[in-house]
């Protein structure tokens, strides 16, 4: 089981200081939701954590600063699944499910056994069994979304990050697809999404990060991160927290200015 620290993290995107000093711990088991408003910052500390943007400060994997980790290495322990992808090549949707594997794969890059039950798991778990010998640039927005999570799920690496996983899903697979990421982090894995849709986080997130202006504003169960008084003030909206049962569900009731 793999953690993952990050200390004093910071991301300069031209002049701009983009992240600020974020000090994070992301253990294994959790499902940590990344909220925020558009352009806080969310989109880059994930992308620096999967080692795609340089950055200050330290990112470390079990205490092994992952900059100073072979590229292979990172790529097994760390699956990404970028925002709003795009598809350069008419692969079928079973060939773009392999790409999963290639940091598991030896010098001749044969899939064996053990890749082929990843890959089926990842499109069973995905949901997209049924489209396998689909082109995948020729499937629905929502078909290729879950397409590239059976890519991301593949992997089968201890820590999973996810970059608006609901975008484009309906609202089925948008459930779907959050009971799968806490499936995820039950099995012990540690999951990291960014979330727009506030209200799925606080239902399936075990903990929520939430960023603004580049830094940390707060960090802890959804109920205490989710109030009416902080998504008024960092999001300027007005909502309400209740329960059905030990589910909490947050509705978002419209803008702080709306009359009501
Ligand atoms: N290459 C770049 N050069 C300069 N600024 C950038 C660059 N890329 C992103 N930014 C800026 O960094 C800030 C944070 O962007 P980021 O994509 O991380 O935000 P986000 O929280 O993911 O937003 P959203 O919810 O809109 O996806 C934004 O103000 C954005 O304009």
């Amino acid at each position: 089981m793999v953690m993952l620290v990050t200390r004093n993290l910071s991301v300069m995107l031209g002049h701009r200081r983009i992240l600020d000093g974020i000090d994070l711990d992301f253990a294994p088991g959790a499902l940590i939701g990344v909220v925020g408003p558009n352009g806080a910052g969310k989109s880059t500390l994930v992308r620096a954590l999967t080692g795609l943007i340089a950055y200050s400060g330290s990112i470390a994997l079990d205490g092994c600063e992952a900059s100073t980790i072979a590229r292979r290495e990172r790529a097994r322990a760390t699956a990404y699944l970028p925002q709003g992808q795009t598809l350069h090549w008419p692969l079928t949707v079973d060939r773009l499910v392999q790409l999963g594997r290639l940091p598991h794969l030896g010098p001749l890059s044969r899939i064996v056994d053990v890749d082929r039950a990843a890959i089926e798991r990842a499109m069973v778990r995905a949901d997209v069994l049924t489209l396998r010998d689909r082109i995948a640039t020729e499937l629905s927005g929502g078909e290729r979304a879950r397409a590239m999570l059976a890519r991301a799920l593949a992997v089968e690496a201890p820590i999973l990050i996810a970059d608006e996983p609901l975008a484009a899903l309906d609202p089925l697979h948008q459930f779907e697809v959050m009971e799968l990421l806490a499936a995820e982090a039950a099995a012990g894995r540690t999951v990291i999404a960014v979330l727009h849709d506030l209200a799925m986080a606080a239902r399936y997130c075990s903990r929520i990060v939430m960023i603004e202006h580049g830094r940390v504003v707060a960090d802890d169960r959804p109920v205490a991160v989710l109030g009416s008084q902080r998504l008024a003030a960092v999001y300027g909206i007005r909502a309400e927290m209740d329960w059905r049962g030990d589910v909490p569900r947050l509705a978002l009731l419209g803008r702080l200015q709306d009359p009501g």
